[in-house]
């Protein structure tokens, strides 16, 4: 539908200014009044039929098409009507090749010259072969509104729809690396972002540390007050984590109720102290309110070191270190090495 109306704005523009540049050629010639009519029609009535034509059709879209295929095949009857006079003929012709390769690419566009090609032929039937090539000034300076105001609204359109597609495409990838619960980085987008952090620590960039958060008997929440409940601990958690950290560190979701946390640009005690602050933060809030539902978070904290083989053995030993504090008791943090 959209499309549909994209091309009816340009269509009632091109054709009524085009009306101009036919009608300045057809004024020297002896055109029956049922030509005039004819062109009255296409220039001013044509536009809107065609609109409300495709708009009531089940498919706007295939609909769309057809009208433009008619476009160009009245434009080839017109060329048979202005007795080929060259510069209206390839003015109107080319507008409608370029309207058609920017709306279908290159198949609407040979489609299009198969009925302009038609339509040449409909107007040899009905009015006969007679040329009349040369073009005067005045009728070349009725071609001018439409080569100019044309393409640049057919121009201006394609550049919105451009930047629209621009836009669209970095909305889509900012999506599709976001967990949809929590708002935070998913396990993908995380993998690479690890990948490259432990780049730079290798490279002698700067220090960091792998952060893995495990809410303790979440199970529980849900099974007693339902996954809704589950939902938005795992919100609030969420929430927790972000004001806690800083612009630089990332967080993740791991997955169902595991967290994972690259504190960036900074060494291991600053590592230490932050995890620590998160830890007994959650610990605070089972006495303080429902923000959590009494949950508790297990925490492995590993930073950087030369042996890591590589990011999984980075995310293997921080879950063995979370583990080791699950099996202690939960609650607490557990440093890896
Ligand atoms: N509400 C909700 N629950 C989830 C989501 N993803 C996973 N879970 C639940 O999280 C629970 C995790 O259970 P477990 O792996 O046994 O972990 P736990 O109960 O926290 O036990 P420990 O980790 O051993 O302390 C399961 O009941 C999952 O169904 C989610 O997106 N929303």
């Amino acid at each position: 539908m959209r499309f549909v109306r994209r091309i009816h704005r340009l269509r009632t523009l091109g054709l009524g200014v085009g009306f101009l540049c036919v009608a300045t050629t057809m004024a020297g010639l002896d055109a029956s009044p049922a030509l005039w009519v004819l062109l009255l029609l296409n220039g001013y009535a044509w536009p809107h039929l065609a609109c409300q034509w495709a708009l009531r059709s089940r498919s706007p879209f295939a609909a769309e098409y057809r009208n433009l295929l008619i476009d160009i095949g009245l434009a080839g009857f017109w060329v048979v009507a202005m007795r080929g006079n060259i510069m209206p003929s390839t003015v109107i012709i080319a507008m409608m090749c370029m309207n058609n390769i920017a709306s279908g690419g290159v198949r609407l566009f040979l489609y299009g010259l198969v009925s302009a090609l038609a339509g040449m032929l409909a107007g040899a039937a009905l009015l006969g072969v007679r040329l009349a090539p040369q073009t005067s000034i005045a009728e070349a300076l009725s071609c001018l509104p439409l080569l100019f105001l044309y393409t640049l609204v057919l121009g201006k359109s394609t550049y919105d729809i451009a930047k629209k597609l621009a836009r669209q495409s970095r909305e889509f990838e900012a999506i599709s690396q976001r967990d949809g619960l929590t708002g935070l980085y998913n396990r993908r987008h995380f993998e690479s972002l690890l990948k490259q952090v432990l780049d730079d620590c290798r490279r002698g960039g700067h220090g960091a540390s792998l952060l893995l958060l495990d809410l303790d008997f979440f199970k529980h929440i849900n099974d007693t007050h339902g996954h809704q409940v589950g939902d938005t601990v795992l919100r609030n958690f969420s929430r927790l984590l972000e004001n806690h950290l800083r612009q630089e560190d990332i967080i993740a979701r791991y997955g169902g109720e595991e967290f994972v946390i690259i504190i960036n640009r900074v060494d291991e005690a600053g590592a230490l102290a932050l995890t620590r602050r998160i830890v007994e933060r959650v610990r605070a809030l089972q006495t303080v309110d429902n923000t959590l539902w009494g949950c508790t978070v297990s925490a492995g904290l590993v930073p950087y070191a030369a042996h890591l083989d590589d990011d999984y053995d980075w995310v293997r030993r921080a879950d063995h270190a979370m583990y080791q504090s699950k099996n202690a008791g939960r609650n607490r943090l557990t440093l890896g090495r």
